[in-house]
C-alpha cells in the first residue's frame, strides 16, 4: 500500500473509532493490540494486512475499511409497487436475547424452538460457544440447542469482539453473578441510541451481592454471597432488560423475591414462562410485580417457544400502509399491538382480524391481521411511547413514515432515547419534510411526494428499517447501504418482503 493510502486509511479509521466514542487504548484492546499500534495505524504508519483490515471494520462496526467477506451488506429497492399476499411474523429478538441468557442458568439442555435466525442471536451464540456452551441449530430447523459443556463457563476465552457489538452482554450478570465471586465483562454495544443506562441494573443486582466497576472496556464484578434481598427490590428503571436481569438474580436465589416496578412488556413476559419452565415459581406475570421463588440449582431438559414479535408486526402493518397495500400479517401478538392499532385508527387506518389463537408457548395471543388501503390523516395529538400496556418505543419510529404519507402534521415525541428520533430525518432524502425540532420531537408534514434515494443506513436497527418502508413506497430504484443493524433484529426480511411483492435486491461492496 502506498504511504498516502495507508494515512486516508488511518484518518477514516480514527473518524469511525471517534463515531463510536471508543479511545484508542479501547480499540486497541478488542484488537488485541497495543494502544501505539492503533496510533501508528490512524498515523499511516504502519502496514496493514487485509485481515487486520477486517477486524478493524468488525471492531467499528463499520464499512469504511470491511474487505472480503465481511463487506456491507447493501439493499437496491424498486420501490412504488403495492404489496399483495400473506406473510407471517417470527419470533422476536428481545425474547431470543433473553432466553438465551436464562439458558446459562440451567445445566441442563435448553431447546428454544424456532428462534429468529437474526444476527443479534448470532452474536450471542458466539459468545456462548466461545465460553464453552456449546450451541447447535438442529437440522433444517430454526431450533437452537443450548449445552453446558462444563461445570463453569470459561470467562477467559470469550469472543469479545461478538460481545462488544450487543447490549445483551450486559444480561450475562444476572446469571453469571450465581456462578462466579469474581468475574469481567466487556462493556455492552448495540444500536447507537445515545447514552443507555447501565446504573439501574447494578442498583438492582446489588441486592444480590454484586458489585460493579466499570473500567478500561469492562465490567469488573465481585459478589458478596452474604448479601441477599431483604425486602422488595424496587427497580429504579422500568426497563426490560434491567427487569430481566433481576429475574435472572431471583431464579437461582434460595428464597422469594418481590421485584416492584417490573417491566411487563412482552419479552419480560417470555422469559417469565420460559423460567417457570425451568422450574422457578414467578407471580404477577404481565404486572408490575413479580414475585419469584427460585430454584438455586437448575439441571433440566427444556424446550421453550418464544413468542411472535410485535416490533416486526408493526413494521409488517407499516409496510403495507406507506405502499397502500393489502396484504395479511399472520401471527400478529395482539395484545402487544393494541396501542398501536388504536393510534393508527385515529388516523383512520382500517383492518381486519381473525378470532384469537395461542402461540406455541401457550400463553401469547395471537391474530391474522389483514391491512386496508386508504387515506390516513394526522392525528390531533403527539405520539408518544409509554412502558407496556402504552405503544412500545420501539414502534414509535415505524409512525415517522406512516405520518409522511398522512395527509397533516403529527409530532412524534420519543422521550426514551436520546439519539433515535434524529435519524429519523434521513426520511427526508426519499422526500420526506421532517423536522426536528429538538433531539426528542420529530415534526412531520404530509403526505409525501416520495422520491428514490441512496442513502447510508442509520446505526440504528428501527431507524434503519423505516428507511427502507420509505423506499418502499418511493417510485424508482433507492438504495440502502450497509444494512447490518437491519440484520441484527430481522430474519431475511429483504427476501420476505419480495414474497409479498416488493424487489428487493441485496448485494455487497467490492
Ligand atoms: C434486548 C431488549 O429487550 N431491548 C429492548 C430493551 O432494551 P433495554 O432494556 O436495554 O433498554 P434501556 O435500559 O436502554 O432503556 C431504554 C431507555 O429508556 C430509558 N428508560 C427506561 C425505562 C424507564 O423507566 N425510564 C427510562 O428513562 C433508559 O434510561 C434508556 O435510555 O428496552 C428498550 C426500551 O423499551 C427497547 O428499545 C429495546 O429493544
Ligand atoms: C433498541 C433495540 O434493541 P437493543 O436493545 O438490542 O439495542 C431495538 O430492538 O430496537
Amino acid at each position: 500500500m502506498s504511504d498516502d493510502y495507508l494515512s486516508r486509511i488511518g484518518v477514516l479509521i480514527r473518524d469511525a473509532r471517534r463515531h463510536k466514542n471508543l479511545t484508542q487504548a479501547e480499540l486497541a484492546t478488542s484488537l488485541r493490540t497495543s494502544q501505539s499500534a492503533v496510533a501508528r495505524i490512524e498515523q499511516g504508519k504502519q502496514n496493514l494486512t487485509l485481515e487486520t483490515l477486517a477486524r478493524i471494520g468488525e471492531a467499528l462496526d463499520t464499512e469504511v475499511v470491511t474487505v472480503a467477506a465481511a463487506t456491507p451488506t447493501n439493499l437496491r429497492i424498486e420501490g412504488g409497487r403495492k404489496l399483495s399476499g400473506a406473510i407471517d411474523v417470527r419470533t422476536s429478538k428481545n425474547a431470543a436475547v433473553a432466553c438465551l441468557c436464562a439458558a446459562l442458568l440451567n445445566k441442563g439442555r435448553t431447546t428454544l424452538r424456532n428462534l429468529a435466525r437474526i444476527e443479534e442471536v448470532n452474536r450471542i451464540t458466539e459468545v456462548l460457544d466461545s465460553i464453552g456452551v456449546k450451541t447447535r441449530w438442529l437440522p433444517g430447523t430454526s431450533d437452537l440447542e443450548i449445552t453446558p459443556t462444563g461445570e463453569h463457563v470459561t470467562l477467559d476465552t470469550m469472543d469479545e469482539a461478538a460481545a462488544r457489538r450487543t447490549r445483551t452482554i450486559l444480561m450475562f450478570l444476572g446469571p453469571l453473578l450465581h456462578e462466579f465471586d469474581e468475574f469481567k465483562l466487556p462493556n455492552a454495544g448495540g444500536c447507537d441510541l445515545g447514552e443507555r443506562t447501565v446504573e439501574p441494573h447494578l442498583q438492582a443486582l446489588k441486592n444480590w451481592g454484586l458489585d460493579v466497576v466499570a473500567s478500561h472496556g469492562y465490567y469488573h464484578a465481585t459478589v458478596d454471597r452474604s448479601v441477599s434481598p431483604t425486602r422488595a427490590v424496587v427497580l429504579t428503571e422500568r426497563g426490560d432488560t434491567v427487569t430481566e436481569n433481576a429475574l435472572f438474580a431471583a431464579a437461582r436465589y434460595d428464597g422469594t423475591t418481590t421485584i416492584r416496578n417490573a417491566s411487563p412488556n412482552y419479552m419480560v413476559q417470555d422469559l417469565c414462562f420460559f423460567l417457570q419452565e425451568l422450574g422457578v415459581e414467578i407471580e404477577g406475570i404481565g404486572s408490575t410485580t413479580l414475585t419469584v421463588k427460585g430454584v438455586p440449582q437448575i439441571n433440566k431438559d427444556v424446550e421453550y417457544h418464544p413468542s411472535e414479535d410485535p416490533i416486526e408486526a408493526m413494521s409488517l402493518v407499516a409496510a403495507a400502509i406507506v405502499t397502500q397495500s393489502e396484504i395479511t400479517i399472520n401471527r400478529v401478538p395482539i395484545e402487544f399491538m393494541e396501542m398501536e392499532l388504536a393510534q393508527l385508527e385515529l388516523m383512520g387506518f382500517t383492518y381486519e382480524m381473525t378470532p384469537e389463537y395461542t402461540s406455541c408457548n401457550g400463553r401469547t395471543r395471537l391474530v391474522d391481521l389483514t391491512t386496508k388501503p386508504g387515506p390516513l390523516h394526522a392525528p390531533k395529538d403527539k405520539i408518544h411511547p409509554m412502558p407496556f400496556p402504552g405503544l412500545n418505543i420501539d414502534n414509535l419510529p415505524f409512525f415517522a413514515v406512516i405520518a409522511a404519507i398522512a395527509e397533516g402534521s403529527t409530532t412524534i415525541h420519543d422521550w426514551v432515547y436520546d439519539n433515535r428520533a434524529i435519524y429519523l430525518i434521513d426520511l427526508n432524502a426519499l422526500g420526506a419534510k421532517v423536522q426536528l425540532m429538538d433531539p426528542h420531537r420529530v415534526l412531520i408534514e404530509g403526505p409525501t411526494r416520495w422520491r428514490p434515494a441512496e442513502v447510508m443506513c442509520p446505526p440504528a436497527l428501527r431507524p434503519g428499517v423505516v428507511i427502507l418502508l420509505g423506499m418502499l413506497a418511493a417510485p424508482g430504484v433507492s438504495v440502502l447501504r450497509n444494512t447490518y443493524v437491519i440484520n441484527r433484529g430481522y430474519e431475511e426480511l429483504a427476501s420476505r418482503l419480495n414474497a409479498i411483492g416488493a424487489k428487493i435486491e441485496t448485494f455487497r461492496d467490492i
